[in-house]
């Protein structure tokens, strides 16, 4: 029974004597007793309105950090009188004890007054210490507020990385001191060796020696499985502008040709490759570089690029014969939107023998990505080629998670060749592009738990050329065409490419340098119809244009020889642009100098926008007014011829 037996405590007065209903009205009067005293303590212990605002403040005012050292909470504690139970707490030391707001004040309030009331008797200082967490909350009639107020330095999400972006195959920076003879190189056909001698190329650049032989690997066994039976990893390749990227997709997909499986044994003719790109004027680039090579072996390149018309562009992509539709291009060249119009109108592009699928420009292709053209070419790549539906070699599935019965039969794989200066490490973008197995190459080591950069700024920083120097030039609004003027006629730094923000800012520099004379200037951008910005370029290259006045349409990947200088005239918003810029010199391992011009207001945030993406150090190159001196009288009247030149264009358009 004893186990069922619940003692009650039944307090001091329980004698036995007493009825259980006086022992109720007892208790219940000791409790209302004591109910009246904690209230009138409490009373007494609130501060007044004016006071608690007034001492708020003052904490406010107080310095972080300057929370009380250990030593002072002891001293303060010392000086709370471990008095009897139920002894007035004495006034003074509950004004004292209500200054301090924060938790451990709170505590130590709450302290002192459980030591006066007598819970805690004749303990010593450790015992009220140790005592304080635990009664903390205990007697406060206020509300108790949850958690703390300290100001807590936010902790940096630190970024983790998939492991191939963030142990990639590493590139060396250095060019000519890692040049690699092309016949080191195993795997590549006599003729294409021949090719690459007859175009001056005797060595490979360490992104070339790094990425051929990875593609070439991958296709060991032959166009139709890749090492092993299975699907080929896709590669990926972030390396510094000018270091020679195009040649190192160029070489493999021409080396197709030569392959004992593959196109030498050719009887058809299919699309095996297709590059796309962002601009005409870069598709044409690469065009001009793979028809180079292309040359002797008998593969066709055709280019999609809106240069010619649609139905010109039809025409060179298939032709009817026997009643039956066979394909004239083995390598396409395309930009994007010109790419999907001809996969939407059905024009005789068969993306079904699609082996290679290069994206040059990645990270831009990337943010194109809105236009889904990669999803159209993905639609056309698994679409099967005419008369070949039934044949399991051709069949090919769209991706899907890697299963034993996924992988039975063996696909005819498509690679994905990526390759950028600027390649971005967001792996939510990357992801967008259905990547297989991907294998990294880069000039840049990212460690796995790198904390990422402020928005829009470089994740990691980038890779810079070598022979590139930076220099930053303070100007005003007012001399910056002097500036301009200055490098030319009295610097003698030609040719000039001179990057303005807008196409608008490249007319109207374009027109007063024209208007000051001296300087054979031209102007490329949007402006120009496509042909034109050909012949300008061309002009340029050539030596007959000095200075040539762009927008960012000549920003990224455009390959002219000999521009020995970049001046950024309005200085680049986001660091991957600064990066195209600066790289349409120093290329091909050469030396080359960039210039931006920066406002006052714009140094701070642009070099440390610059510092952050990983620049060698940028100089300050100041120009000293008196340099400008002489030019400015003919500049006032230069301006003068400028306003009416564009009053006259307003009028006439
Ligand atoms: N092995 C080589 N030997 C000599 N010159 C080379 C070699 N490879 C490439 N080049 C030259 O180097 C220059 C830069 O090459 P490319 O345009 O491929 O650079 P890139 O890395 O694509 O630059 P960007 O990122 O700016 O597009 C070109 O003029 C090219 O002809």
């Amino acid at each position: 029974m004893s186990l069922f037996l619940v003692n009650r405590y039944l307090a001091e007065e329980e004698d036995g004597s007493a009825s259980k209903e006086t022992r109720s009205q007892l208790l219940l009067a000791k409790l209302q007793q004591k109910a009246k005293e904690k209230q009138q303590r409490s009373l007494m212990e609130r501060p007044s309105k004016g006071q608690t605002s007034q001492q708020q403040k003052r904490k406010k005012r107080k310095p972080e950090g300057s929370h009380e050292s250990p030593q002072h909470k002891k001293r303060k504690t010392q000086a709370v009188p471990l008095c009897a139970p139920d002894s007035d707490i004495p006034n003074k030391l509950v004004k004292k004890k209500k200054t301090h707001e924060s938790a451990k004040d709170r505590a130590m309030t709450t302290e002192t007054e459980e030591v006066e009331q007598g819970t805690n008797p004749g303990g010593d200082e450790a015992e009220v210490e140790k005592d304080t967490s635990k009664q903390t909350n205990a007697v406060s009639t206020e509300f108790t507020v949850l958690g703390g107020f300290e100001n807590k330095a936010i902790q940096k999400v630190h970024r983790v990385l998939p492991q191939w972006l963030a142990q990639p195959d590493v590139i060396h920076k250095d060019i000519k001191s890692n040049l690699v003879p092309i016949a080191s190189i195993t795997g590549l056909a006599p003729q294409l060796i021949r090719k690459l001698q007859n175009n001056g190329i005797q060595h490979f650049f360490p992104v070339q020696a790094e990425v051929i032989p990875a593609i070439l690997e991958s296709t060991e066994q032959g166009l139709l499985v890749g090492r092993g039976g299975y699907k080929p990893r896709d590669i990926c390749v972030s390396a510094p502008t000018g270091s020679g990227k195009t040649l190192a997709f160029v070489i493999p997909v021409i080396q197709m040709r030569f392959h004992p499986q593959a196109l030498m044994e050719r009887v058809v003719c299919e699309v095996r490759a297709l590059a796309v790109l962002p601009t005409k004027e870069l598709a044409q680039q690469v065009c001009t570089v793979f028809t180079s090579y292309a040359e002797g072996t008998g593969l066709k390149v055709v280019m999609l690029a809106g240069q010619k018309s649609f139905a010109a562009e039809q025409t060179s992509l298939s032709e009817l014969r026997g009643g039956r539709r066979r394909s004239l291009a083995d390598i396409v060249v395309a930009t994007p939107g010109r790419l999907v119009d001809h996969i939407n109108k059905n024009s005789g592009l068969c993306l079904g023998h699609l082996r290679f699928l290069v994206m040059d420009e990645a990270d831009r292709m990337v943010d194109s990505m809105h236009q889904l053209w990669l999803s159209h070419v993905v639609k056309a790549v698994h679409t099967p080629p005419n008369g070949a539906e039934g044949r399991a070699i051709f069949r090919r599935t769209e991706p899907v998670h890697v299963t034993a019965a996924s992988l039975s039969p063996p696909q005819m794989p498509l690679q994905k060749l990526l390759f950028s200066a600027t390649l971005t490490q967001n792996p939510e973008k990357l992801q967008q592009l259905g990547l297989h197995q991907p294998r990294l190459f880069s000039s840049i080591h990212a460690q796995p738990n790198s904390t990422p950069a402020a928005p829009g700024l470089a994740p990691d920083g980038f890779d810079f050329p070598q022979g590139l120097t930076e220099y930053y030039v303070p100007c005003t609004l007012s001399n910056k065409p002097l500036l301009i003027l200055h490098f030319i006629l009295r610097m003698k730094l030609i040719p000039i490419l001179c990057f303005t923000n807008s196409r608008e800012t490249a007319h109207r520099l374009f027109l007063l340098v024209q208007l000051f004379g001296g300087v054979h200037a031209a102007e490329f951008s949007s402006r120009l119809s496509p042909g034109d910005r050909k012949k300008t370029l061309k002009e340029f290259e050539q030596g007959k244009v000095q200075l040539l006045i762009s927008t960012d349409a000549a920003a990224r990947g455009i390959d002219i020889n000999g521009v020995k200088c970049v001046v950024n005239y309005d200085a680049p918003q986001f660091v991957r642009t600064y990066i195209h810029r600066i790289g349409r010199t120093a290329r091909a391992g050469k030396s080359g100098l960039a210039f931006t011009f920066l406002f006052r207001v714009q140094e701070k945030r642009f070099l440390q926008m610059v510092q952050q993406a990983g620049s060698p150090g940028i100089q300050k190159q100041l120009i000293k007014p008196q340099s400008l001196q002489s030019m400015e009288a003919r500049y006032e009247q230069t301006l003068q011829e400028l306003a009416s030149v564009l009053k006259d264009e307003k009028a006439k358009y």
